[in-house]
């Protein structure tokens, strides 16, 4: 099986906590970006201590209840699955600070790291607050959830944000990459694609592949994989009769997303 593909597996659980996926510099090729998805049954609680990284706390589906032991944001999170097809709350914490999580509900939660050494205030990033937008015309079309832009400075590196592509329907298409420092034609971002599907046993196909083919894997991803994308374009296609979901988490040198479309496939804007 591929490297950059982390399979869904149930894993025990210690307290009502079930760490689904720990993606770390120590066990993935990603220096700057780190992932962790969890399962928490309700009145279960997640505490940690950041140490030099920062951390956006995603509540996927269900609720739960953040503090970061001066602020208390409760019972935050609004919907019980992500195929309700509206933006979720968040928190972003900085580094250096400690943060507990507690379910109020079944919950699933995301936390999206990257390194970070300047401390930055805690803040609760509102669904309604995310940008929403519709991209992509023909099999293109996909639903945007902006939750940490780039054009919101609430973090250091982060950037966070939640992706519908319909049935039958293409996205991180047409293949693009971000893997060049050389702004301002392109930003190097590694990434992240926590992937869930509706209905649950469908699959979707993630290509991440470069130019010179040097990488080149096509995976078959289930509800609940990970995939990792440390370089290269990565596209998403989704067979008919099933939605996708994916949660993308980017960092890199700069805090810019600019990316480099596959020349040879560009072509596809233009109809
Ligand atoms: O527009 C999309 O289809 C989503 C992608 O841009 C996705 O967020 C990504 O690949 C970011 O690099």
């Amino acid at each position: 099986m591929s490297e950059l593909l982390r399979k869904y597996k149930n894993k025990e659980e210690t307290n009502g906590v079930k760490v689904i996926h720990d993606v770390t510099s120590e066990n993935s090729p990603l220096e700057y970006v780190g992932f962790k998805l969890m399962e928490l049954a309700p009145g279960a609680k997640y505490t940690q201590s950041l140490e030099k990284e920062e951390c956006c706390i995603v509540a996927v589906s269900g609720q739960i209840t953040v503090t970061d032991g001066n602020t208390i944001f409760e019972n935050i999170g609004t919907r019980e699955s992500v195929f309700e097809k509206k933006p979720t709350d968040s928190v972003y914490i900085s580094n250096d600070k400690s943060f507990e999580i507690k379910a109020t509900s079944d919950a699933r939660v995301a936390l999206c790291y990257s390194p970070s050494t300047k401390q930055l205030p805690t803040r609760l990033i509102k669904a309604e607050e995310n940008s929403v937008e519709k991209r992509g015309i023909l099999n293109n079309q996909r639903l945007v959830h902006n939750i940490l832009p780039d054009s919101d400075s609430s973090a250091n590196s982060l950037l966070v944000v939640e992706v519908i592509t319909e049935s039958a329907n293409w996205s991180s298409y047409p293949p693009h990459k971000h893997d060049q420092d050389n702004l301002p034609a392109e930003s190097f971002l590694e990434e992240t694609y926590y992937h869930e599907l509706n209905p649950r046993q469908g699959f979707v196909f993630q290509r991440v592949y470069t130019d010179d083919r040097t990488l080149d894997e096509t995976m078959a991803v289930e509800n609940g994989d990970v995939v990792i994308v440390p370089k290269g374009y990565h596209p998403v296609g989704v067979p008919d009769g099933y939605t996708s979901y994916y949660l993308n988490v980017m960092a890199g040198p700069t805090r810019i997303w600019k990316f480099h479309n596959d020349k040879d496939h560009e072509w596809i804007l233009n109809r």
